[in-house]
């Protein structure tokens, strides 16, 4: 990446509404008072005009929400101005929230009303009762996946609690009707007990196709998501452990093809080992990385140590060959790749300075990445966030949507390891030789071919791995 200019945030948009008496002010000098505080102006709307006065709306964008106090103080001492209002855009896209559910056929009059309802429905339900695999042909069973939280781990914002949780799951669901044309429905629990959890998982589960959980922390997510996988049969994935370890593993196949290392050869450094930090660890261990290091709050985990968390007893067998011990300065000197996948902030730029040669950080922490791109930008041979503002998203909105589209279109009763692979690699060849670049590891979550790539990979493993309960059409002979 070299001292390429690092394509900073998008920012933070808002639209501020002004009316301005045209016999004392114009336009020019309130677009002064905005970009005097850092603001862009992206957009101006007429709202209303008279001889007398004229109100706008004019957007702004800002890389931080401070700038806009500045100018909406600034604003407001401006004479023959008054700012009416100011709407945030972002907040102005979740009033009423992002999803809505819809009816596939209008009930117009009372012959309808008798199909979709009562009494003919019941000859519906009799024939679901007599055969259960009909629920997946006669009911939304087929296309739908529940994304289910009980807001414990809400993206790097940690316990937030159900309420807290619904615009991350609404979103989920969101980008899985858009780009998988799954049908999603946000599940919020009020509980963060493991057995209750999976207890009620277990029985709404008969309407569902999927079950995707999200966003619970570890190490409940752990025995929840392997109960609830042994005793469902449909597939039961929890997004942050598996969808972010199959992208992780596909960025990070085209990195190290830029940087000419081999993951038989690098030294990694692993911080946070939560639910994404395990998964995303033994995606690269089974991927063949000889020397993997997890660093969590106190320290580098060693098998000289004993952990309260057994899943840190189970991932110390597995790692730190050297026994290296310490903190995250200690164990990073000499490491070849930074994965981060605990809080925002923790790495630090003196940090970097003792990586390999041409390391790779993949600062994957939301929404605040492990460190800022722009301070670390300069030093590393590729970089990497979970943000969509930002270069080389590793996100697993690269993996969800398709790997539930492949799932469900064959039926399967699993996601296996050989799918999530499949997927991996599908996502990674979407970059050919010639395309990749430092800036470009990873294909853009809007590249059309994704989806469907990782769906057919999926498909191909599953009827391989015989976990497919149909055979899609295009698989028929
Ligand atoms: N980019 C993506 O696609 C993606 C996907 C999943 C998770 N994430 C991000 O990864 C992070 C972890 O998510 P999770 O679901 O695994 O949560 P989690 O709660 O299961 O794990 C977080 C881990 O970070 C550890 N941690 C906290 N402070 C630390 C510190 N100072 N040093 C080292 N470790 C520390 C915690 O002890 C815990 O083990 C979040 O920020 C989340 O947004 C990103
Ligand atoms: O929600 C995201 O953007 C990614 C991930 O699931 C996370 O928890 O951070
Ligand atoms: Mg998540």
């Amino acid at each position: 990446m070299g001292n390429k200019p690092f394509n900073a945030g998008s920012g933070k948009s808002f639209t501020l509404r002004v009316e301005m008496l045209n016999e004392e002010t114009n336009f020019v000098v309130i677009a002064s008072a905005i970009c005097e505080h850092g603001g862009d102006v992206v957009a101006i709307d007429m709202i209303q005009t008279n001889v007398e006065k004229t109100i706008r709306d004019i957007t702004v964008t800002v890389q931080d929400t401070v700038q806009i106090d500045r100018i909406s103080t600034s604003i407001k001492a401006l004479a023959g101005v008054q700012l009416l209002h100011i709407s945030d855009r972002t907040f102005l896209m979740h009033l009423g929230g992002k999803i809505e559910m819809k009816a596939k056929h209008p009930v117009q009059n009372r012959d309808d009303l008798s199909r979709v309802y009562t009494p003919d429905v019941a000859r519906v339900c009799m024939a679901i009762h007599d055969d259960p695999r009909k629920a997946f042909t006669l009911t939304m069973k087929r296309n739908t996946v529940a994304v289910v939280s009980d807001g414990t781990a809400v993206l790097g914002l940690g316990d937030i609690g159900p309420y807290g949780a619904m615009p991350v799951m609404e979103g989920k669901a969101m980008l899985f009707k858009q780009f998988g044309d799954v049908d999603a429905v946000p599940i919020c629990l009020d509980t963060q007990d493991t057995e209750q959890i999976i207890q009620i998982v277990k029985s709404i589960a008969p309407g569902f196709g999927g079950i995707n959980l999200e966003d619970i922390s570890s190490p409940r997510c752990f025995e929840i998501e392997a109960r609830l996988k042994e005793e469902l049969d449909i597939p039961v994935f929890h997004d942050d452990q598996h969808g972010t370890a199959v992208v992780l593993y596909a960025g990070l196949i085209n990195a190290l093809k830029l940087v000419k290392k081999r993951i038989e050869d690098v030294k990694i450094v692993v911080n946070g080992i939560g639910a994404a930090g395990v998964a995303c660890s033994n995606i690269l261990l089974k991927a063949g990385c000889k020397n993997l290091i997890g660093v969590d709050i106190d320290g580098a985990i060693v098998r000289t140590n004993t952990y309260e968390q057994d899943s840190w007893n189970q991932f110390a067998q597995r790692t730190n060959p050297n026994l290296e011990s310490g903190s995250l300065a200690d164990v990073i000197k000499g490491a070849d790749v930074f994965i981060g996948l605990s809080r925002g902030g923790l790495l630090k730029r003196e940090h970097v300075l003792t990586m390999a040669e041409r390391p790779i950080v993949f600062a994957m922490a939301n929404p605040n990445p492990e460190i800022a791109p722009e301070e670390a930008v300069d030093i590393v041979a590729v970089l990497a966030t979970g943000r969509s503002d930002y270069p080389n998203q590793i996100n697993n909105l690269l993996c969800f949507p398709g790997i539930f589209r492949g799932a469900l279109d064959c039926r399967a009763s699993t996601i296996n390891e050989e799918m999530k692979l499949a997927a991996a690699e599908a996502i990674a060849a979407t970059i050919t030789d010639k395309e990749r670049n430092s800036s470009y590891i990873i294909p853009s979550v809007f590249n059309p071919t994704v989806v469907e790539n990782v769906r057919k990979r999926v498909i191909e493993a599953a009827l391989e791995t015989k976990v497919a309960r149909r055979v899609p059409r295009e698989y028929r002979d």
